[in-house]
């Protein structure tokens, strides 16, 4: 099944459907933002994804007032999240900004009343995060309205996720197998999960969401028919925030689209022929049968 998104078309005979995922990794600064919107454009990715909050609601209770050192000095954990939230006019900017590099811009929501900021915004998508899996009110929230839908299933059980996927429109649904590891060991990341994620939702697109370092695990994840991957971006893995570390600089980001697209090519349709390129050797070597 195909699951459109702006002018993309997500599934298994499609491109595969890069996010570039800023997250918080902007800091809080619009000009920040729009540069890896940029990174995003320059390498070849089809989207931008934000994560949207109302701190207050969707701080959990006992983090609120833990002290956090920031570049902005010293604060409780609520403050700065609000510090790193932008306003209205400034996600107008950066979504103008990502429409005109020829993006898709969209943003995980993380409580109900960022669905609305973000529909009054006219996102083209929802993304649900991990994190979310479990908050049937949110999903429903982004289900009522009627847009599509990726779902990230990280530190989630199968019976969590089939409770969330029976949410949604299974028309307009994506999956990405995920796990939650910041940074992602190896050994967690059990890329053979796509495949089970595609044998349990018949239908449903699967693709990868990663935190590993690294390339490989997400190029492998392409080989084993993720349809879209997002990865975390930053200018500078050595910024403050705790993102950076175990996101792609631009140049990752580059050299991964670049190497999907080999692999998209490289995959071929599993029928067995004899190409073209294969006649001048065959003339030269071949002893038998030639
Ligand atoms: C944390 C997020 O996603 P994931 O669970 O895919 O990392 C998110 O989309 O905000």
């Amino acid at each position: 099944m195909t699951v459109h998104i702006g002018e993309h078309a997500i599934g298994p005979d499609q491109p595969v459907y890069v996010i570039g995922e800023i997250g918080l990794n902007h800091n809080g600064d619009v000009e920040i933002a729009k540069q890896l919107i940029d990174v995003a454009a320059d390498a070849g990715a089809q989207a931008v994804k934000f994560q949207k909050r109302t701190p207050e609601i969707s701080t959990p209770e006992h983090m609120k007032n833990t002290p956090r050192s920031t570049p902005w000095g010293d604060m409780t954990y609520l403050e700065y999240r609000y510090r790193v939230e932008f306003s209205r006019e400034q996600y107008i900017e950066i979504g103008d900004h990502a429409t005109l590099r020829g993006l898709d811009w969209f943003a995980s929501p993380w409580d109900v009343p960022s669905v609305d900021f973000l529909e009054d915004l006219n996102v083209c998508a929802y993304k649900v995060a991990s994190a979310s899996v479990t908050d049937l009110e949110l999903l429903d929230a982004m289900a009522a309205t009627g847009k599509p839908v990726i779902l990230s299933t990280g530190m989630s059980t199968l019976d969590e996720i089939d409770a969330a996927v029976a949410r949604f429109d299974r028309e307009k649904l994506v999956l990405l197998h995920a796990t939650s590891t910041y940074p992602l060991p190896a050994n967690e990341a059990n890329l053979r999960m796509i495949h089970s994620l595609g044998e349990r939702y018949p239908g449903i697109p699967v693709g990868y969401s990663g935190h590993e370092p690294g390339l490989q695990i997400s190029i492998a994840a392409v080989a084993l028919g993720a349809v879209a991957v997002e990865r975390h971006i930053t200018l500078d893995r050595t910024m403050w925030g705790s993102d950076h570390a175990a996101s792609l600089e631009p140049h990752g980001l580059q050299n991964l689209v670049r190497d999907i697209r080999i692999i998209e090519q490289a995959m071929g349709d599993g029928v067995k022929r004899v190409f073209p390129g294969e006649e001048a050797p065959k003339a030269k070597l071949r002893r038998v049968g030639a």
